[in-house]
């Protein structure tokens, strides 16, 4: 066709004359709106609430999207889909689409069609051809959309899937909510003469929460700082780089980016390595085989500095960690130095978690719900928040805020057990939202491999009858952690099967 004013007004004037003519074209439409790279929709405004809405009423997306000839993105670039869509729907999933095919190919090249309609977001969606210009001019029809694969291949976290998908009852809430948040304690009480009253701070949060959190805690915040620039300098570098230290069912210490608890991926990428190098752990769960396996880190190369401030960070926690113990055997009344004698090859690991931004943070979790198998956890977070915990008392999920300089603090299993649970495992669970990153730093101290792990002979009596039968920590440890590497289709292991009913 020609193009001009004149020869617009004279393609009207022999149009009576020429006949409808029918055109089919066939194409594959490419929409990559989540990764690192080669992205080709952004994210460009939502609703206040938007990010509270399962059907992300509010949101919008400018796109540029190749559409190619077959299906494989690297095939022939035919045109491109340029325009908007946004999600319209309060109630249920449906999108606005506005937005011109662009023909850059062959005999269509320049010539435009333009689509206006509601897309559902089905497999089959059906949208109007409004009108075109060029080779299209005055035209109509019907675009009938597909969807052929559901691949957003993001660079940091592998392929997004199903497998990220909670079940509707365990999705965040994603409301801000002001509520009695968990208790802040004071350490630096431990230097004055009465140390009973931190004891029993300590006790009634034990008790009361399973959480706290810690300031003056004696970790150096210049150390604590530089923990978190390693991470993320760690996490920055391209997936390639991270994968020549990735773990795997053998070497179950360095960089992984596929975890699932309750068999539900989470949204993130860890760094695991042992403030014990190496650590010694059962070879498998089964009770018959007494085979043992050795655990030892895996260093990066780059970022430099990475493993010092690592190990130094790891030291410094691991000091924290035994005066906790101290305290928590004060606050059960016991004699400070009670749990210590457990620890001495302990198997404690340091991760660094970092949490990517969640294109559907009301669906996936960047940790599932879950309770800690060691005996204490001590971590450190970026001042995002996410970390939330299930309320004892009424079984609320509360926020964990970030609190600048503290650490959070929770009792996990261990010691649920030997408290003959005076003080209970906490569930927890990270929350992911669409626009920021988190990076946090967990410490889980575990005792020996070897212990037996059951409620304190002290805690127990003909009136308080132990609650747990003893279990082999290492053993317990294996099973569970088997269920980290893939989906499995039953419930895994927890202290709950050791349970005295
Ligand atoms: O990221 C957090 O704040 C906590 C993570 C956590 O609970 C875990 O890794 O066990
Ligand atoms: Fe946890």
């Amino acid at each position: 066709v020609k193009e001009g004013a004149e020869e617009v007004d004279e393609w009207f004037d022999k149009l009576p004359y020429v006949k409808q003519k029918v055109t089919k074209l066939h194409f594959f439409f490419h929409d990559r709106f989540a990764g690192k790279h080669n992205i080709t929709a952004v994210r460009v405004a939502h609703g206040p609430d938007t990010d509270k809405s399962p059907t992300s009423f509010g949101l919008v997306f400018i796109m540029d999207d190749p559409l190619t000839e077959r299906m494989n993105p690297t095939s022939k670039e035919l045109g491109r889909a340029q325009g908007l869509y946004a999600f319209s729907g309060q109630h249920e999933l449906s999108l606005l689409m506005s937005f011109n095919l662009v023909f850059t190919t062959g005999e269509f090249n320049g010539s435009t069609l333009t689509v206006l309609g509601r897309n559902p977001a089905v497999l089959h969606r059906e949208m109007p051809i409004v009108g075109g210009s060029g080779v299209f001019r005055m035209a109509r029809g019907v675009a009938s959309a597909k969807l052929r694969s559901f691949n957003m291949t993001t660079v940091f976290m592998g392929e997004v899937d199903q497998a990220f998908i909670q079940s509707i009852e365990h999705r965040a809430n994603l409301d801000t909510i002001e509520i009695e948040g968990i208790p802040l304690i004071d350490l630096s009480l431990s230097h004055t003469t009465d140390i009973n009253l931190l004891v029993s701070e300590i006790g009634n949060a034990c008790q009361n929460w399973g959480f706290f959190q810690v300031i003056n805690h004696g970790v150096p915040l210049e150390l604590l700082e530089k923990i978190k620039v390693a991470a993320k300098a760690f996490f920055d570098q391209p997936v390639e780089e991270k994968r020549k230290v990735k773990r795997d069912e053998v070497n179950a210490m360095g960089y992984h980016e596929s975890e699932h608890t309750k068999n539900v991926r989470d949204w993130k990428e860890v760094f695991d390595f042992l403030i014990n190098d190496p650590s010694f752990l059962p070879a498998s769960p089964e009770t018959e085989d007494d085979e043992i396996r050795t655990l030892s880190n895996q260093w990066p190369e780059t970022p430099p500095q990475f493993r010092e401030v690592c190990q130094t960070y790891a030291r410094e926690v691991e000091k924290l960690g035994y005066k906790l113990l101290e305290l928590i055997s004060l606050s059960l009344g016991l004699p400070s130095n009670r749990l210590n004698g457990y620890f001495e090859d302990h198997t404690t690991m340091m991760r660094l978690n970092h949490y990517p931004p969640c294109p559907f943070p009301e669906l996936a979790l960047g940790v599932g719900r879950h309770k800690d198998a060691g005996a204490l956890t001590i971590v450190a977070q970026d001042d995002i928040g996410g970390l939330q915990v299930r309320r004892k008392s009424d079984e609320v999920w509360v926020p964990v805020k970030p609190t600048p300089n503290a650490l959070v603090i929770n009792v996990g299993d261990t010691i649920q057990v030997w408290s003959n649970e005076a003080y209970e495992s906490v569930e927890h669970r990270v929350v992911v939202n669409s626009e920021r990153e988190r990076f946090s730093i967990p410490v889980f101290f575990f005792p020996s491999h070897y212990v037996m792990v059951k409620p304190l002979e002290e805690l127990v009596n003909e009136g308080s009858p132990p609650k747990y039968k003893p279990y082999n920590f290492g053993k317990f440890f294996v099973a569970r952690n088997r269920s980290d590497y893939k989906k499995l289709e039953v419930q895994n292991i927890q202290i709950s099967d050791f349970k005295i009913i």
